[in-house]
């Protein structure tokens, strides 16, 4: 199989759009996008011993706080410490709330006389308790005054600093001039620090530079290079990246403004190792873009193969859409009769011009009934029937099953039945071979409606929904009858197509002819196939020199349900492949020699296919939608308990399909219906045969063998419960009312809040309301408390608050946080 099978048929259009954030990776309880949260099943910790007020160390209004000084202004004994001015300048000045930044290693002095710079009665923020300040140079205690971080806050990492710091070390690093040229630029900066002390009316920020600057000592200045590239991936952030395919590690770094090494420990809690430069699937970068609270739009270079694989684009319910015949395909056991049936029908119904002997050019013809005509496809056998399905190419509308009325339902049918069934077609059973002396059409018929409907299939004269004709190729009886139950059938489901579109179908053979080069037999599914047009088929193109009919006649065009046999393809395509008709034979040209290149890189590549272990994510991903299983066993007996096993599992969210349930060891044919179905095999007391595990290797089909019964059910169990839809659960965690607002370049919108009920935890969700509203949901970018980034904030105590991507915060707002629990649920 090439990379030429029929592929989606809508492609992108310049660029990919990333995939929301897959749960696929997230199973269980577990989930990063939820960010830290407790236990969901324990209890609750008791909040932390943040605000002991008599663990405060006393403020001084020095710089240096000598322990146990005495306390002038904190008077209450009440576990609140509001934060002052200095304290909330000391949280942005140590990475402006980025997440994960951390604390400065020195704050500036205290305000004499205190102050809670948080209070919103503040008259004219910055009120006197807040008047700018000019930094003061460090001091050992610095802002610890007050309530100790929460344990969760633990010691500060190294510092972040602003956009303009990571500048200013940029420069310093390549620093050649002499120290006079250093003292220029500092009295610069200073200059202009002194500026902005005197004009901003929020001098937050520019204070926090100016200290920067101060405090960058040589011993500081390594880790606030650290912080510089932290706080500069956290002030890059945005909601929205764009990346180039193929996406890297590091291009994704780039693109998201984030460390490399902070994706790849993402994607090590996802469970899986990468280098630096590994490349990412797409879904997988979109995930961890998500996991940054980013969407990713990862931009593909338009291909030649892209305009062309949008001529498979469904077609759109328009006036140009027109009936068009079904496409029949005949299965059944062997010695059935179903080459009499195909010949039979041929013969008797081939349209009326035809003269002479009946001769089958092509591997499908079109008879007529009641003016109509129906397309049959005459492929060698459900093998042949499922492999095409592989490749996608479902050709067939209606699938009519041959049971010789004498022999019953054999291996085989079963094998057709749940080839049929995958393929998610209506089924019309043949009863052949009814002219038979030694069948008796009570007896024997009412035993073979038995088994049929054994195998799922029930009689519609038994009050199923299965229609079955009583046949016979020797005398003809019954084949109008089958007709017109495949006319019926057929129109039921309104097939349609458009005949005024470029040509699109499949290939249902092809060979070398010493002559006429290579022919195929292609069916037209859509538009109309025309001579002289420019075709690709699989890996092949070409134009049309010649079409034939499947008389062998040559003819000029083919609309939709149409066999004919094409010659003029440079290549000979394989069964299945799709072929589309383009109007530029430079594009024909390009795409075909894409498919070559990949088709050789594919044939290297891991393909992609279901076990019992990864359903989950496949499932996840839409590419597979129910649990899909083949069973053989020993014996019916075995087979009969492990199916009523399996049913004990049935739940409409998960349907579990035994596409094929039979006796015997497991055979190729299992593998190909496995293949094309994405079902695993079971095997119950028997063993695969050796080509089955060629087969089975080749194609990646995972085949479990069991010799216990509960083992069986366990592991349906296991894959049924791990594809079920986590249930989502909220936990209300705490909320805070934001007293102040501070907006700090680079950063944003930072919340200067009070806990009024409950604990805020740093990564939960947030809900901020105003006026009793819900205006915004988001998740906490980073949670503060003075100078320290905390795991979580108690009720009664003050902490500024970063809320991802959202900067609209006002004071009197209210956030009120939140955890989503995923919960995994069991049958
Ligand atoms: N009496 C009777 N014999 C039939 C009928 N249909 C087919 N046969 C005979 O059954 C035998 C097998 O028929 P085929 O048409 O070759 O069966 P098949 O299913 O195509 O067989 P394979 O191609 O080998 O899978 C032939 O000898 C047919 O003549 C029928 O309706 N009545």
């Amino acid at each position: 199989m090439t990379s030429a099978g029929i592929r989606p048929p809508v492609q992108r259009s310049g660029s990919h759009s990333a995939a929301p954030l897959s749960p696929s990776r997230r199973t269980g309880e577990e989930s990063a996008a939820e960010g830290p949260r407790r236990d969901a099943s324990g209890p609750r910790r008791p909040l932390p011993p943040v605000a002991a007020p008599q663990a405060a160390p006393p403020r001084t209004s020095g710089p240096g706080r000598p322990a146990g000084g005495a306390q002038p202004e904190v008077k209450s004994q009440r576990p609140e410490k509001r934060m002052t001015r200095e304290d909330m300048l000391a949280l942005m000045r140590s990475g402006g709330l980025a997440a994960g930044g951390a604390a400065p290693a020195a704050p500036p002095a205290a305000r004499p006389g205190g102050g809670t710079g948080l209070r919103p009665g503040m008259p004219g923020r910055p009120g006197p308790g807040m008047s700018p300040r000019p930094p003061s140079p460090p001091g050992p205690g610095g802002l610890t005054r007050g309530p100790a971080p929460g344990p969760g806050g633990g010691p500060a990492p190294a510092a972040p600093a602003t956009m303009v710091d990571e500048e200013e070390e940029r420069k310093a690093k390549g620093r050649v001039g002499s120290s006079a040229d250093r003292a220029g630029r500092r009295a610069r900066r200073n200059e202009r620090a002194t500026e902005r002390r005197v004009t901003s009316p929020m001098p937050a920020a520019a204070l926090l530079n100016e200290d920067e600057e101060n405090r960058r000592g040589s011993r500081g200045r390594k880790s606030h290079k650290q912080g510089a590239h932290r706080l500069a991936a956290a002030t890059a952030r945005k909601s929205h990246a764009e990346v180039d395919a193929p996406v890297t590690i590091r291009t994704l770094s780039e693109a998201l403004g984030v460390k490399a090494n902070d994706i790849l420990r993402k994607l090590m809690n996802m469970g899986q190792m990468a280098t630096i430069n590994a490349n990412l699937d797409d879904d997988l970068a979109a995930e961890l873009a998500l996991e940054f609270g980013m969407e990713l739009q990862v931009i593909h270079e338009r291909t030649a193969e892209d305009d062309f694989l949008e001529a498979f684009a469904p077609p759109v319910e328009s006036e140009n859409l027109l009936p068009r015949p079904p496409v029949i395909t005949i299965l059944g056991h062997v010695d059935h009769g179903k080459t009499s049936l195909l010949d039979r029908i041929r013969k008797s119904k081939v349209v009326q011009s035809e003269s002479g002997g009946i001769t089958q050019h092509i591997g499908a013809y079109q008879v007529e009934y009641n003016d109509k005509p129906i397309t049959f496809v005459d492929t060698p056998g459900h093998e042949a029937f499922t492999a095409m399905r592989a490749r996608g190419a479902n050709v067939t509308d209606i699938v009519v099953l041959v049971v010789a009325a004498d022999d019953g339902v054999m291996p085989q049918t079963v094998e057709a039945i749940a080839h049929a069934k995958a393929a998610n077609v209506p089924i019309v059973v043949a009863l052949n071979k009814i002219d038979l002396p030694n069948v008796d059409t009570t007896t024997n018929i009412s035993k073979i409606y038995g088994e049929l409907a054994q195998q799922g299939l029930n009689p519609v004269e038994w009050g199923g929904d299965v229609e079955v004709v009583k046949t016979s190729t020797v005398t003809g009886a019954g084949l109008t009858d089958l007709l017109a139950t495949l006319e019926t059938i057929a129109e039921l489901h309104e097939l349609k197509a458009d005949p005024t579109r470029p040509a699109t179908g499949t290939c249902l053979e092809a060979s070398l002819s010493e002559g006429r080069g290579v022919l195929a037999t292609v069916l037209v599914r859509e538009g109309t196939l025309r001579v002289g047009d420019i075709v690709v088929c699989g890996d092949g193109f070409g134009r049309i020199r010649a079409l034939f009919d499947d008389h062998g006649r040559s003819i000029e065009q083919a609309g939709p349900s149409f066999p004919v046999e094409i010659s003029g393809l440079d290549v000979v395509p394989t069964a299945g492949e799709n072929f589309a008709v383009t109007d530029d034979i430079a594009r024909a040209r390009e795409v075909a020699e894409t498919r070559r290149v990949r088709a050789r890189d594919a044939s290297q590549a891991e393909r992609q296919t279901v076990t019992l272990e990864n359903l989950y994510n496949r499932m996840a991903e839409q590419k597979v939608k129910s649990l899909n299983l083949i069973v053989k066993a020993d014996v019916q007996g075995s087979i009969e308990a492990i199916v009523k096993e399996l049913e004990k599992l049935e739940n409409a969210e998960v349907p579990i399909r035994i596409l094929l349930k039979a006796v015997g060891g497991i055979s190729e044919s299992d593998i190909i219906l496995a293949d094309a179905s994405q079902a695993i095999v079971i095997g119950y007391r028997v063993a695969p045969e050796d080509r089955a595990i060629t087969m089975a290797d080749e194609k990646n089909i995972e085949i479990r063998r069991y010799d216990i019964i509960y083992q069986v059910t366990d592991d349906v169990k296991k894959a049924v419960e791990g594809m079920l839809v986590p249930e989502i659960k909220e936990v209300h965690l705490g909320r805070a009312v934001v007293r102040l607002v501070y907006k700090i370049s680079k950063v944003g919108s930072v919340a200067g809040c009070f806990v009024t009920q409950g604990v805020i935890e740093r990564g939960s969700k947030v809900r901020l309301i105003r006026d009793g509203r819900e205006i915004y949901k988001g998740a906490i970018d980073a949670l503060k408390r003075f100078k320290d980034d905390v795991k979580e904030v108690p009720q009664n105590f003050e902490c500024g608050i970063k809320i991802t991507n959202f900067e609209d915060v006002k004071t009197d707002d209210v956030i009120e946080a939140y955890r989503v629990d995923v919960i995994r649920r069991t049958l």
